[in-house]
């Protein structure tokens, strides 16, 4: 079996999806998850690009030792140098720089000659190895360059130091064959390619960035990069969980093997929804509801017959448990910490007791809370930080009836401790709530997009809220969930308010995640 290495870019391309932007906290918290998930690099974000983000990469950096950690720069020597200063506190820090080589970007967007690209990829590589001790470069749309101009350029990084090269499909414009016979090609004819790392970078806008990256890797890719859930920059990334799973699977077929721990998919795939606020379609490959569904009465006979008839994946495999529902209103601290630590969360005294509390109110109102129920709770109890001062939602009252205008009364607690308290009308009961909300908070808010989706089935479910806003000029999101919709729906309105003006301060020791399993 060849060894194939996994480069996880949730933490940068994945964020560049629209509407995405995690706080500290949060990258964090995945960061951990594809430690534990087997990933052999994690691009922590684009250093340069923002302050928030450099600090994002640092703190990665600092806590994450068990993977190596790499930060994204262009070829500008500004960029390496900012992106040095992130990670040079990190186990095993690596650069990935790019500069596109296609005639399309060289000519309209860095309205360079390919001898002054060649030129400046060379001298930057140069440049980022007297600091780094590995060099990723990235020739930027690759699949529309010109494969000769290919294998030259890659013959001079790869002399200036680069460790490892990718040829990105920036744009998800080329097909199996054709990505393969690049790679092929590029692995035939630049000299010293042996003395790097070939990789294959996939987005999916033709839907084919998963097979793109197999047909790479059967001609010579030995890295495969790509996101969780297939998030990321317009139609997204190769998902990571089909990639590990495909070539679980078929290994019959496929002679290779990845360090990732299948049975961390459910999870990470969960965390990764939860906390970008990006659903997972129902019938998504490997993390969909409906994946390990059968609806027909032919698949449901065959199933039982033999789940192998109509089922190449178990649901054991990628860690989807078959039985959760198990806490309720008689379960105590014991049964509760045991469950919070299996489900791969370690909290602080005060978080821990936070959860049970809130998972207590929880069973006065639900008969059953499922795993699902408690690892939102968790994952919103452990993703906010004590450290900042913020809005808190105190109570709340909306008066809604057919033939009324819906009216919304809210008491908040503002970050200085005052009591505000108001009411406000709307044409819906969340509007209401809304705009109550709205006329509490000083700052411009414009709302842009709200989601509200159940977490499990029956009625008592919990119910989970998502919005998107730009609070003075930002755009940020926010969540929350509650058993009733419109708390949930005011917590995430506040927690988008919230994060848009309280970053988190660095995060300390005390927030540990257990590796359980
Ligand atoms: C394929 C990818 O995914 S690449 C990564 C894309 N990710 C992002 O862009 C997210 C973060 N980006 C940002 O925050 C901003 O774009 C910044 C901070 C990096 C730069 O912002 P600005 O300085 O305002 O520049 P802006 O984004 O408008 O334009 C990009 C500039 O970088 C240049 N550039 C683009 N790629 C590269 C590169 N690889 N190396 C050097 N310069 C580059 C462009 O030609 C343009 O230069 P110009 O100003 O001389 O025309
Ligand atoms: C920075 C590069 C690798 C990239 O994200 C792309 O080309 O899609």
């Amino acid at each position: 079996m060849a060894h194939v290495n996994v480069f996880d870019t949730t933490l940068r391309d994945g964020e560049q999806s629209p509407g995405v932007n995690l706080n500290q906290l949060e990258k964090l918290e995945i960061a951990k998850q594809l430690e534990r998930f087997g990933v052999d690099v994690m691009e922590a974000g684009f250093p340069a690009s923002s302050q928030g983000d450099f600090e994002g990469v640092r703190e990665i950096a600092r806590h994450i030792r068990g993977v190596s950690v790499a930060g994204l720069a262009r070829a500008k020597k500004s960029d390496i140098d900012t992106a040095w200063e992130a990670l040079k506190e990190g186990s095993d820090p690596r650069l990935h720089i790019f500069l596109a080589t296609s005639p399309i970007h060289m000519t309209y967007k860095l309205k360079k000659t390919p001898e002054e690209v060649m030129e400046t990829a060379e001298e930057m590589v140069r440049y980022a190895r007297r600091k780094f001790p590995k060099v990723e470069w990235s020739a930027e749309d690759a699949s529309r360059s010109d494969p000769e101009f290919l294998v030259k350029i890659i013959e001079k990084v790869i002399d200036a130091g680069a460790t490892v090269i990718n040829l990105p499909d920036t744009v998800g414009y080329t097909t199996p064959y054709e990505y393969g016979k690049l790679f092929k090609y590029v692995k035939e004819n630049v000299p010293n390619i042996d003395q790097a790392i070939l990789s294959a970078h996939c987005h999916d806008d033709l839907g084919m960035a998963v097979a793109n990256s197999i047909a790479a890797i059967e001609n010579g890719a030995t890295q495969i990069e790509g996101t969780i859930n297939g998030i990321g920059e317009r139609a997204g990334n190769a998902a990571l969980e089909e990639l590990a799973v495909a070539l679980n699977i078929r290994k019959d077929f496929y002679p290779f093997e990845t360090n990732l721990v299948l049975k961390e998919i459910k999870r990470t795939s969960d965390l990764v929804s939860k906390l970008t606020g990006m659903a997972v379609p129902r019938n998504k490959a490997v993390v969909g509801q409906n994946a390990f569904a059968h609806e027909s009465g032919i698949h449901q006979d065959g199933v039982l017959k033999n789940a192998s008839t109509y089922e190449i994946i178990t649901p054991e495999l990628v860690g989807v448990q078959s039985n959760n529902l198990v806490m309720g209103k008689h379960s105590g601290k014991h049964a509760f910490n045991d469950k919070v630590k299996q489900l791969g969360y370690e909290l602080s005294e005060e978080k821990l007791a936070e959860a049970f509390k809130t998972f207590k109110q929880l069973t006065d109102r639900k008969k059953e809370v499922t795993d699902e129920d408690l690892f939102t709770i968790l994952t919103e109890i452990q993703t906010y930080s004590d450290d900042v001062k913020r809005y808190q939602l105190q109570a709340f009252q909306v008066q809604y009836g057919s033939s009324n205008l819906p009216t919304a009364t809210v008491a908040l607690i503002a970050p200085d401790g005052s009591k505000l308290e108001t009411a406000s009308t709307g044409q819906g009961s969340v509007e209401a709530l809304y705009n109550t909300l709205d006329s509490m908070i000083e700052e411009k808010i414009h709302l842009t997009d709200f989601h509200l989706s159940s977490i499990g089935r029956g009625r008592d479910a919990l119910a989970q809220a998502h919005v998107k806003m730009v609070v003075n000029d930002v755009p940020v999101s926010g969540r929350g969930s509650s058993q009733d919709v419109l708390e949930a729906s005011a917590k995430a309105f506040l927690n988008a308010v919230n994060r848009a003006f309280y970053q988190p301060a660095p995060v300390k020791d005390k927030m540990v995640q257990a590796h359980t399993n």
